[in-house]
């Protein structure tokens, strides 16, 4: 029988299934992972993205693309090193405090034993300015190579989150001058040598800024709290963070691009054989707006002033505490094409910062839509209170805060030091009205207490003016626009007048200098709060508790800045030497610029150091400006460095010596400077007279 034979196994059916299923998911695998990675691509991609794009601006990116030429000449730090070296940036490692933050000692144990300066900018605030300077800092830092009489920047650090924004310096010992003559009050400065050679260093160090850098760089805020001082007290100019390259040497070579620029148009224009004038006109056009816009300024300024036009009904209506009003009115009207094109000095946005403040609500609100335009002349004019547009508000200060605590402050302070009799404070010989304007004060006791100050300034001289005014014989009293006046006109050429008349001197008692005072740089006080070196003093030690130093995102410092500079004015070398001339000042006399002392009446005149020494200057007693405590005294040294502060402070930008100038005559390699005409203490003798008599 055949045998049966069992059928061929029939192929598994799990092998079948699974061969099947295999060949069903493989599609699936495959799409699954093509999505995955794709996902995955996509995040990538997105992280990346987000990384290089996401607020381009921030700090940390900037530092991390710092690829410019500029930046790699300096190191870049890890920021948990200095924290380690600071000790977490403690207490016991602190230095100072800035305006934007705090410098820290940084020891290196392990490297040798080095120390160096760490400047923390705290930038979580959102405050641009500090950033600006950060960054203005760091792009200056390879052209300031190579003066022994520069602060040197080793370097930058930043937190992962790009907040803390960190400058390493090499560690001046001594810290600032501020700190070391006008705080700490240090022997060695006491040496009168040492003060001639600090001075000297600060000369050669602005002079390197002025004629070695190319650019020429302008510091823009020489002060004393950015003088340092090394262990052995030799001077070195720190903090470059308002530093700008000299505008009129860029202006200058952009003028030159721009004019070969517009060559090449032409000849491009003739080779197309197409307009040519439409061609060069249009670069022209551009050329003038470029023009117009750096000129704004002087703009502003005749906008401001041809706006200002009030009708009789207008005066009218203001009241006489709006007298600052129409003091400002008269002299807007009567504006010549000079002070038409100026730029607004600090004095003339005195007078708005006076007129805002002694407009009443509602005598603002009684004004005319026509005449409104004269609140925004105030407000055009305040410039000298406002904040530099490319920062911001360095610590948030607004303008008008600013302002209204810079006017209650010093009102405060002289309160303060006032004697409690008025009339003792006003005039030593008070007559009636003192006493009746006491009484009225009295009565007024609502009034705030930032006005009357101002208010006795403008009682008392309105009185004195009257009295001057009764004997000439003249029954009405013109308003307070003297004072006001005055100081329109050159300081100088008041004391000049003043010394060639002495009845006109003798009259003028220590307020008048005091106002003189006012109106030239306190009245143009402001900057931030607890102003360590804004140059207002008061022995009252007001800001002694560690308070922040130089004004808020403005050029320069109160009392420092040439008038000329502030405000957006243009920036120049004659701005430094102007306030390297307030510094010799500071530094001989070792007291501030600005200083309200509680002592007797006669100290007014002292209060502002600049009037003070003009006025010593026309008495020929230049050295009784020399601060009392020093020792070993070189008088013609000290003569010398007056009248070079004398020469720099003058208000006419072009009369300043150049630094390269004032190295010269300090170091001796120049003859000695003569005292500006103005001050030089003999007047010439009138030869008519003397003629005339000897004819007789
Ligand atoms: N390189 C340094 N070595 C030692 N101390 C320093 C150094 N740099 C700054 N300081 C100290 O820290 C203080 C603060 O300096 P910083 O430059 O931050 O502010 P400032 O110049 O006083 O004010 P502002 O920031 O308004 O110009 C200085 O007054 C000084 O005493």
């Amino acid at each position: 029988m055949p045998s049966r034979h069992s059928p061929p196994p029939l192929p598994s059916t799990t092998t079948f299934t699974h061969g099947h299923h295999r060949f069903q998911t493989l599609p699936l695998i495959i799409a699954g992972s093509l999505t995955l990675t794709g996902i995955l691509l996509i995040l990538v991609t997105l992280l990346l993205y987000r990384r290089l794009f996401k607020n381009r601006t921030a700090p940390s990116d900037l530092i991390s693309n710092s690829k410019s030429p500029q930046h790699y000449q300096c190191r870049r730090f890890s920021y948990s090193q200095l924290r380690r070296a600071t000790n977490s940036f403690s207490h016991s490692t602190h230095l100072g405090h800035g305006g934007f933050g705090s410098v820290y000692k940084a020891d290196f144990p392990n490297g040798g034993g080095d120390s160096l300066a760490v400047k923390v900018m705290d930038t979580s605030a959102g405050s641009l300015q500090g950033e600006h300077e950060f960054h203005n800092e760091l792009s200056l830092s390879s052209h300031l190579i190579g003066s022994p009489h520069i602060v040197s920047l080793l370097g930058f650090s930043s937190d992962r989150r790009g907040r803390r924004l960190i400058l390493v310096y090499e560690l001046m010992a001594n810290r600032s001058l501020q700190d070391a003559l006008l705080d700490r009050k240090c022997e060695e400065l006491m040496d009168w040598n040492k003060r001639f050679e600090i001075a000297t260093d600060i000369a050669k160090g602005i002079e390197f800024l002025h004629h070695s850098c190319d650019p020429i760089i302008i510091h823009g805020d020489v002060k004393p709290s950015n003088i340092l001082l090394d262990s052995d007290f030799k001077a070195k100019i720190g903090d470059f963070g308002l530093a700008r390259v000299n505008s009129e040497d860029l202006d200058t070579r952009i003028l030159i691009e721009e004019d070969e620029k517009r060559k090449d148009l032409v000849v491009v224009a003739v080779d197309d054989n197409g307009s040519i004038l439409e061609e060069t006109e249009s670069v022209i056009t551009v050329f003038e707006e470029g023009n117009v816009v750096n000129l704004s300024p002087e703009n502003s300024g005749i906008s401001v002033l041809t706006e200002t036009v009030v009708s009789p009904g207008e005066k009218s209506r203001l009241s006489p505490e709006n007298s600052a009003v129409s003091v400002l009115t008269v002299e807007v009207g009567v504006a010549s094409p000079e002070m038409m094109t100026s730029i607004p000095s600090p004095e003339t946005c005195a007078v708005s910062v006076l007129t805002e403040t002694g407009l009443s609500p509602g005598a603002a609100s009684g004004l005319s839509p026509g005449s409104s335009s004269k609140l925004k002349v105030g407000s055009k004019r305040d410039w000298w209170w406002k904040q530099d547009n490319n920062g911001g508000s360095r610590g948030g200060i607004e303008s008008g805060s600013v302002k209204d605590y810079v006017m209650e402050w010093i009102g405060s302070e002289i309160k303060k030091e006032r004697p409690n009799d008025n009339k003792e404070w006003i005039n030593s010989g008070g007559d009636g009205e003192s006493s009746s304007v006491s009484k009225k004060r009295k009565k007024d006791k609502k009034r705030k207490p930032r006005e009357w100050w101002k208010e006795e300034f403008c009682e008392e001289l309105t009185r004195k003016k009257k009295k001057k005014k009764m004997k000439r014989g003249l029954s009405s009293i013109s308003s307070i626009d003297s004072w006001f006046h005055r100081d329109r006109d050159d300081d100088a050429s008041s004391v000049r007048d003043q010394n060639l008349n002495p009845t006109k001197r003798k009259k003028r008692n220590s307020i008048d200098w005091w106002v003189d005072g006012l109106s030239g740089e306190l009245k143009s006080a402001m900057g931030k709060k607890n102003s360590q070196d804004s140059g207002l003093w008061c022995d009252v030690n007001v800001q002694k508790s560690g308070g922040v130093s130089s004004t808020p995102s403005m050029r320069g410092t109160v009392c420092y800045i040439a008038p000329e500079c502030g405000g957006g004015g243009v920036l120049s070398e004659t701005c430094d030497v102007y306030s390297f001339g307030v510094l010799l000042l500071v530094l001989v006399s070792g007291r501030r610029p600005l200083q309200v002392t509680a002592s007797p009446m006669s100290e007014f005149e002292r209060a502002n150091l600049i009037s003070w020494a003009k006025q010593l200057a026309c008495n020929g007693k230049l050295l009784d400006l020399v601060d009392k405590s020093i020792h070993s005294l070189e008088n013609e040294q000290a003569v010398l460095c007056i009248t070079i502060a004398l020469l720099c402070l003058q208000r006419s930008p072009v009369k300043r010596p150049t630094m390269k100038e004032i190295v010269q005559m300090l170091s001796g390699a120049s003859e000695p400077p003569h005292l500006p005409f103005e001050f030089s203490p003999s007047p010439p003798m009138g030869f008519p007279f003397k003629s005339r008599r000897k004819a007789r």
